[in-house]
């Protein structure tokens, strides 16, 4: 579970403070899929990368699954990013020196999983977004939906119970959106924790939970 209690953030720059958060108050259930949803510049991945553990707050407590973030050293940040969550981003962030099976078995390297075991993995989650035949490709080759759903093959290495996904579809077609968001939804029956980061209405309909931010 997710839970943050009266969450601040404001970013210092030269001689300006931003503050994006103030107070915020969240708890998200084991299972649910949420919608943080809002106008451009509200804050939503900021709240996002505060949840993904890749930035911390200014005030206030996060707590995940009984941990109380605020309390833990970055080696035991990382961990706990490692096992717990995985990202997806509007950009991909693939790794484009390494092919589509390699970028999928990188995280999974990172956790010390066997060496057979991870390619086997990646094998099965690629298989599961379709990409197959595209498993020895770099990601220059691959098309927009191709590379993200590459992108969710490598969020799921490490067996996330949490999904953080920030605006996943921004930069695809109508086609490729509607896939990238039935494999979603399909990820939160499996029973993972989804929370997407969008601004587009028709997209958080997908969700369970719209947070207007
Ligand atoms: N590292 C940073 N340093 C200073 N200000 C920042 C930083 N990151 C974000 N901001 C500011 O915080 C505010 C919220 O940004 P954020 O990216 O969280 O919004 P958003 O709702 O995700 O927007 P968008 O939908 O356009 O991506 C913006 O005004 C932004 O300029």
């Amino acid at each position: 579970m997710i839970q943050m209690k009266q969450v601040s953030k404001t970013y210092y720059g030269d001689q300006v403070e931003t503050k994006v958060l103030e107070s915020v108050d969240l708890t998200v259930e084991k299972g649910e899929f949420v919608s943080l949803y809002g106008k451009s510049g509200c804050g939503k991945t900021t709240l996002l990368n505060l949840l993904g553990l890749i930035d911390t707050p200014t005030a206030g407590e996060y707590w995940l699954d009984e941990v109380n973030t605020g309390t833990c050293k970055p080696k035991e940040l990382a961990g706990l990013r490692n096992r717990k969550i995985g990202f997806i981003f509007q950009s991909f962030y693939l790794i484009s020196r390494l092919s589509v099976l390699d970028n999928v078995i990188l995280p999974m390297k990172y956790a010390g999983v066997p060496r057979k075991e991870r390619e086997e993995r990646a094998r099965i989650l690629l298989a599961e977004v379709g990409l197959t035949e595209r498993m020895n490709y770099l990601p220059s080759r691959l098309s927009g939906g191709e590379k993200q759903r590459t992108a969710i093959a490598r969020a799921l290495a490490n067996h996330p119970a949490y999904i953080l996904a920030d605006e996943p579809t921004g930069s695809l077609d109508g086609e490729n959106r509607d896939r990238i968001m039935e494999i979603l939804t399909g990820l939160n029956q499996k029973g993972h924790t989804i929370v997407m980061v969008t601004h587009d209405k028709e997209l958080a309909g997908y969700s369970s939970r719209i947070i207007q931010m």
